[in-house]
């Protein structure tokens, strides 16, 4: 990968939760690149530190050491305010649960429409719908909707206004095996739309359609 290629990127990141009497360390010494138009799995057993991972890159933690960039500017000594207007605008996340994706009562466009408000861009949205095979389903609330729609829904507030990457843990953990085929084909739509994709799976039949793997173990990067 050149580094022209790269949005998202990190060197020496280091991370430990506090418990009663000493901390648990989390990542030690993690380096990572995520290029634009592909997709990148964080694989790895569980308690590897995906998870851990996944928020630090995305701005939703701050690491104990180590440095993060995203479109070439350094976040991790930015002040929380910005942090957060750099998450808004730059960062979609995918969380694994459908539920802690999306608003009861808003429709699929009504998500659409939020997200380019957040986003300050609307770019590509109906495309997305296309896309993400939602056309059919603009005027549901979520409840009206499977768990493998509910996860496209998310990844498409997450892209919209094709932000510098989309973040999903484990986006097809809780679904079944043909929802999770319609979310993968989704993902890989995305990606060869030029989206730059990373996630973290357990998931065979995610992994098998990313570009890059990183394979962590006891929350090193193996290899
Ligand atoms: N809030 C927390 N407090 C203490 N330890 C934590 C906390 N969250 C995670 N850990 C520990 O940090 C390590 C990494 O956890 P993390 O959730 O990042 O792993 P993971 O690879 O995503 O796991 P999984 O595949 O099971 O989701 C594990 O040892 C875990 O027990």
């Amino acid at each position: 990968m050149t580094h022209d290629e790269r949005v998202l990127w990190c060197e020496g990141v280091e991370y430990g939760y506090p418990t009663r009497g000493e901390s648990v360390r989390a990542l030690s010494g993690v380096a990572l690149s995520v290029p634009r138009g592909a997709i990148t799995a964080v694989v790895g057993p569980s308690g590897s530190g995906k998870s851990t991972l996944l928020k630090i890159l995305a701005c939703l933690e701050r690491p104990e050491d180590g440095r993060v960039w995203i479109d070439g500017t350094e976040v991790t000594g930015l002040s929380a305010r910005t942090r957060r207007a750099m998450r808004r605008s730059r960062i979609g996340y995918v969380f694994q649960d459908p539920a802690d994706n999306l608003l009861d009562y808003l429709t699929v466009s009504g998500h659409l429409a939020l997200a380019a408000r957040l986003r300050g861009r609307d770019t590509g949205a109906d495309a997305l719908v296309d896309v993400l095979g939602l056309a059919h389903r603009a005027g549901h609330v979520p409840r009206r909707l499977s768990g493998g729609e509910q996860q496209r829904v998310a990844l498409a507030f997450a892209a919209v206004g094709s932000p510098s990457v989309v973040v999903a843990d484990e986006p097809t953990a809780q679904l079944d095996r043909s929802s999770a085929a319609r979310v993968v084909e989704a993902l890989r739509g995305l990606a060869d739309r030029g989206q730059a994709i990373l996630l973290a799976t357990h998931d065979p039949s995610v992994s098998r359609v990313a570009d890059r793997i990183v394979e962590l173990v006891d929350g090193r990067v193996e290899g």
